[in-house]
């Protein structure tokens, strides 16, 4: 099954107006070299409208998105607000949102049919496991547990995107091995297809966890691994159309 190489950009809490044109310039003038790749930029959303304002070469998403569509909650974006700013795709669940600001299970699974029930958006579910469980051996059951519970009440998947993201490889150096990121994709690939049927086999699905552009080629050659979502490397551009190159490679 043919897959477009996908690679998400996930600036967290980073980067500035700046690094929005610094960046944008980079991909423009580099765009021949990863032409079937779809790259998505994910700045925090106060950055949407100024990414918005540069010639198109990437579609633009949100890091998060708020599970009710509007009122008194100080802080948060809508999915509506985040539209306007022009996002049609948004993370949901990442490890840091998960670990440090309270999304539960549950808020996850919330967040996630908002998402998917509107048309306009592609939702990227993150799911992995810590150094801990992943010692104890309970790596699959955890990934598991997150696909279950976060897509429990979903029976489409065509504006799904699932990404694996190891907390230990988050931000450290550590690179899960391609064999290691491969296996739990295979393992992620079959219970997308167990769920939703052949559609399960078009889901795209990448790797996040310390993407570089010395490692990025050798992931993107796994089976199941259809491109990244890479966070620091995404802030040095040079790394970054590297990465988006390397991905091509999956299309040739
Ligand atoms: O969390 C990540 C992307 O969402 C990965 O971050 P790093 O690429 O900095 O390890």
């Amino acid at each position: 099954m043919q897959r477009q190489p996908l690679v998400i950009a996930n600036w967290k809490m980073n980067g500035n107006r700046a690094l929005v044109a610094e960046l944008s310039e980079a991909l423009q003038q580099q765009q021949a070299h990863y032409a079937d790749v779809t790259v998505v930029v994910c700045p925090p959303a106060v950055l949407l409208p100024v990414w918005q304002a540069q010639p198109g070469v990437v579609a633009l998403g949100a890091q998060d998105v708020n599970e009710h569509a509007d009122g008194a909650h100080t802080g948060e974006h809508s999915l509506a607000l985040v539209h306007e700013a022009g996002a049609q795709w948004v993370l949901i669940g990442h490890s840091e949102r998960r670990q440090c600001y309270g999304d539960s299970e549950a808020r996850i699974a919330q967040k996630l049919g908002q998402v998917l029930a509107d048309s306009r958006f592609t939702a990227v579910l993150c799911v992995g496991e810590s150094a801990e469980q992943r010692e104890q051996g309970a790596t699959f059951a955890v990934v598991e547990a997150q696909l279950s519970e976060a897509l429990a009440q979903v029976s489409a998947c065509e504006r799904l995107v699932v990404a694996y993201e190891p907390v230990w490889a988050i931000g450290t150096g550590l690179t899960a091995s391609p064999a290691q990121a491969q296996e739990v994709h295979g393992f992620i690939r079959h219970w997308l297809q167990e769920k939703f049927g052949s559609a399960g086999a078009a889901v795209q699905l990448l790797y996040g966890g310390s993407v570089k552009a010395d490692n990025a080629s050798e992931l993107f050659a796994e089976a199941d691994i259809d491109g990244g979502l890479i966070g620091g490397a995404s802030l040095q551009p040079e790394q970054f159309v590297a990465i988006c190159t390397a991905a091509q490679a999956r299309s040739n």
